[in-house]
């Protein structure tokens, strides 16, 4: 049963800007679906009509089961959303802010349950500071405790870790999992391919307002994915040898390096008969290793074949 489910969606802005074409997208419960996509391709503009900040132009969506828009505050209640933006009260207190927050969703107070979500967030030592002496990964915290405050089923994080330490960025790596395990949905936007290659089940990739890709993750990896060759060369190569042209082959370090990219689910590499030819060449290698492409790799090559197209 899909948490979430989005037909037909478009949003044109008032400028006359079409920031989404026509998304069908359906999420399944307990989830981890990543989206991405270059700056502006839609991303924030889809959270946004989602949790009811934004109206679509056309289009339906349901969470679990609520229309966001005929059955808003259904829906609303379903979903916690992480802004981009840190959006609260500097003066108030991390606990106030908190619990507060669940206020708004009408939800009768447990403050165990907000301890609880304190706890985990590491801001419990922190719940009588006020909002403004806190450091920005602690704001960013408190941004993901008030968004989990009313037990939303479906949590959306908007970049959730731009701009973050290393430290901040693996504990909430951990949380997301952690609410994973409780059957959270979790939908994130972001720009760290690594961050996808991480946590997500699923990808999707969107550029100028068109969800071009939606896959397993896993099964992405291994459609798209290339395995390059990097051969540490004996002498520094100038140029790719004339004869070396029925590969793909590219020159780094200063030409210390030969790249091979290739297939790796193809029958036939071409690696043996590249390192006979190099052989016949003579031109020598030190080394040698091979590294599966990343999702980074197979992002960027997405957006540069779209981008050339359009
Ligand atoms: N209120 C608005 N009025 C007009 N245009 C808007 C508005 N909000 C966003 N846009 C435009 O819509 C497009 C999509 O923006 P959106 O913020 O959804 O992209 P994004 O993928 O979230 O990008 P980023 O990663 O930079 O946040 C952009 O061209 C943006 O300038």
């Amino acid at each position: 049963m899909p948490v979430i489910e989005i037909e037909g969606l478009t949003k044109t802005y008032k400028s006359g800007l079409q920031a989404l074409k026509r998304v069908d997208l359906s999420i399944a419960k307990g989830e981890i679906f990543a989206l991405l996509g270059p700056n502006g391709a839609g991303k924030t503009t889809l959270i946004s009509i989602v949790c009811g900040i934004v109206t679509p132009t056309t289009g339906t969506v349901t969470a679990d089961g609520h229309d966001i828009q005929s059955d808003f505050r259904a829906a609303r209640t379903k979903i916690g959303l992480v802004p981009q933006e840190l959006t609260t009260d500097a003066f108030e207190t991390v606990l106030a802010t908190v619990t507060f927050s669940r206020g708004l969703f009408g939800k009768a107070p447990n403050p165990a349950f907000i301890e609880g979500v304190l706890k985990d967030l590491s801001l419990w030592d922190k719940r009588d500071a006020k909002i403004m002496t806190l450091s920005g990964g602690m704001k960013r915290r408190v941004m993901i405790a008030k968004a989990l405050s009313h037990e939303p089923d479906i949590l959306f994080l908007n970049e959730p870790t731009a701009g973050v330490d290393v430290e901040l960025r693996r504990d909430m790596w951990a949380m997301v999992r952690k609410l994973r395990e409780r059957g959270v949905t979790i939908i994130l936007t972001t720009h760290y391919i690594e961050e996808a290659e991480e946590m997500a089940d699923r990808v999707g990739v969107i550029l100028k307002g068109e969800l071009i890709l939606v896959e397993e993750k896993t099964a992405l990896m291994k459609k798209l994915g290339k395995k390059t060759l990097t051969l540490n060369l004996v002498e520094p190569l100038d140029a790719v040898p004339a004869d070396l042209s029925d590969w793909d082959l590219t020159l780094k370090n200063e030409g210390g390096e030969l790249e091979y990219s290739f297939d790796a689910n193809a029958e036939d590499t071409g690696v043996p008969a590249l390192i006979r030819r190099l052989e016949a060449l003579n031109i020598g290698f030190k080394d040698l290793n091979t590294r599966q492409s990343s999702l980074e790799d197979i992002f960027v090559s997405l957006v540069h074949r779209n981008g050339a197209a359009a």
